[in-house]
């Protein structure tokens, strides 16, 4: 079956409409479509949105494939509603060369649920001494436009600036974990009143904001793309709220944690709620709240960081950072941003895929729901609510920091070029 028709959705929350999707692109829209051969999907009350464009996601493959794999990823995605991810290089090998993002973008595509776009590292092996073959990645067939040392800061300021220099001549972006790693040496948790009462060593924000105000600088001078990963700080927004009106290329990302969670989940000393950078304080998170809706923050990133079982149920400090995020995201944001009115699905559609696939320059994602354009999209039950359950998860790691929290906002169905990658809720491979 090649043909879709989808009854009674209402696109970006307006009024209800059919949807035809035929051969690939959205083929009609309107009241009453014919369905003429086409497999009917009843969607009403269903919000519609152009499919979820990730920025940053961990799929640790190659080298960590019982944490992850590009295929359980990509189903973790699909559920999400994602339509594409962009997959970090922090893997083993690191994705430094056209033959490992090559193998990535490669995997993405024999899976077949997302569009898995490869990330490129900024400096071979993410050490952080000399410049990785950019140019090779970006010609290569996996078209790598995003290139950064995620998990660790391109802290050397020159070498940052010869990056951003660098992208340039292919329009591609660095970028940036923002942690300057002389301020974090050995550190747990957010520092402050917390981290002081629990005997954790402190992440200050102002690791974090020393990178953002130097690296906007950097992007102003050479005229060059910045990208911020994970923001944290309320620190950060300000300064990302000053770059940006002086005219700066920037954008920047907030997670789903960073939106709901604080540093008093570390009270609980559960390593789940380790992470780079840490969760933060109250302040911070309604400063990111705010941020993203008024487009200071510019995407949601889910910033999905598998971990297997014995890197992640240990001590905390032994533990590694990260949680995932794919599949809890849009809920996330739902709970945070759309029920208390702080953005609505035009809002929502912006942030996690207009926004997202014009920074990874992916041209077939993004898109309006109109006639014509490809038909990637995601359909949302908004008033289902349900308790996660981390066993239930599709991911191969289990380390979700949501685990018996309920969430509003349910993924009934995502579309990959006209072809159901879920529907009912259901991963269709
Ligand atoms: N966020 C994390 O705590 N961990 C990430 C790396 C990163 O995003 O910095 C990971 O790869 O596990
Ligand atoms: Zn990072
Ligand atoms: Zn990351």
């Amino acid at each position: 079956m090649n043909a879709y028709l989808i009854k009674g959705a209402r696109p970006l929350g307006g009024d209800p409409v059919d949807i035809l999707l035929k051969d690939g692109r959205i083929a009609a829209i309107g009241d009453s479509l014919a369905a003429t051969g086409a497999e009917v999907v009843e969607a009403a009350g269903l919000i519609a949105l152009p499919g979820l464009v990730d920025l940053h996601t961990h799929l640790r493959e190659p080298g960590r494939e019982d944490a992850e794999t590009v295929e359980t990823g990509s189903r973790a995605a699909a559920l999400g509603g994602f339509t594409a991810v962009h997959a970090m290089a922090n893997t083993d090998p690191v994705a430094d060369t056209a033959g490992v993002v090559e193998q990535v973008w490669r995997l993405g595509q024999e899976a077949g649920l997302v569009d898995v776009v490869p990330v490129g590292a900024v400096t071979v092996g993410l050490k952080g001494e000399r410049l990785a073959e950019l140019g090779a990645m970006a010609d290569s067939a996996a078209r790598v436009r995003v290139f950064s040392d995620d998990g660790h800061c391109v802290a050397d300021p020159a070498l940052m600036r010869r990056a951003l220099e660098y992208v340039k001549a292919f329009d591609g972006v660095v970028a940036q974990h923002a942690e300057e790693p002389r301020l974090t040496v050995g550190a747990q948790m957010h520092e402050g009143d917390r981290s002081a009462s629990l005997g954790l060593t402190g992440w200050p924000a102002a690791a974090e904001e020393a990178i953002i105000a130097r690296d906007v600088l950097l992007a102003e001078h050479v005229g060059a793309r910045l990208h911020v990963c994970h923001v944290s700080t309320a620190g950060s927004v300000e300064i990302l709220r000053w770059a940006k009106s002086r005219g700066v290329q920037v954008t920047a990302e907030v997670t789903p944690h960073h939106l709901l969670l604080t540093d008093a989940c570390a009270e609980s000393y559960d390593p789940v709620f380790k992470v780079n950078p840490p969760l933060r304080t109250d302040a911070d998170v309604e400063a990111l709240r705010a941020g993203l809706a008024d487009g200071t923050i510019d995407v949601v990133g889910t910033d999905h960081a598998p971990h297997a079982v014995e890197d992640k149920e240990s001590e905390w400090a032994q533990a590694r950072p990260g949680m995932l995020g794919l599949e809890q995201a849009l809920s996330v944001v739902i709970e945070t941003m759309v029920e208390p009115g702080r953005l609505d699905w035009a809002g929502v559609a912006d942030r996690m895929s207009v926004r997202p696939a014009a920074i990874g320059r992916l041209a077939d994602h993004g898109r309006p729901l109109a006639p014509g354009e490809p038909a990637n999209l995601v359909l949302v039950d908004a008033t289902a609510r349900a308790s996660v359950d981390p066993a239930a998860l599709a991911s191969r790691s289990r380390n979700s920091p949501y685990a018996g929290r309920e969430l509003p906002g349910r993924v009934v169905a995502t579309f990959l070029r006209g072809v159901p990658t879920v529907l009912d809720g259901k991963a269709q491979k």
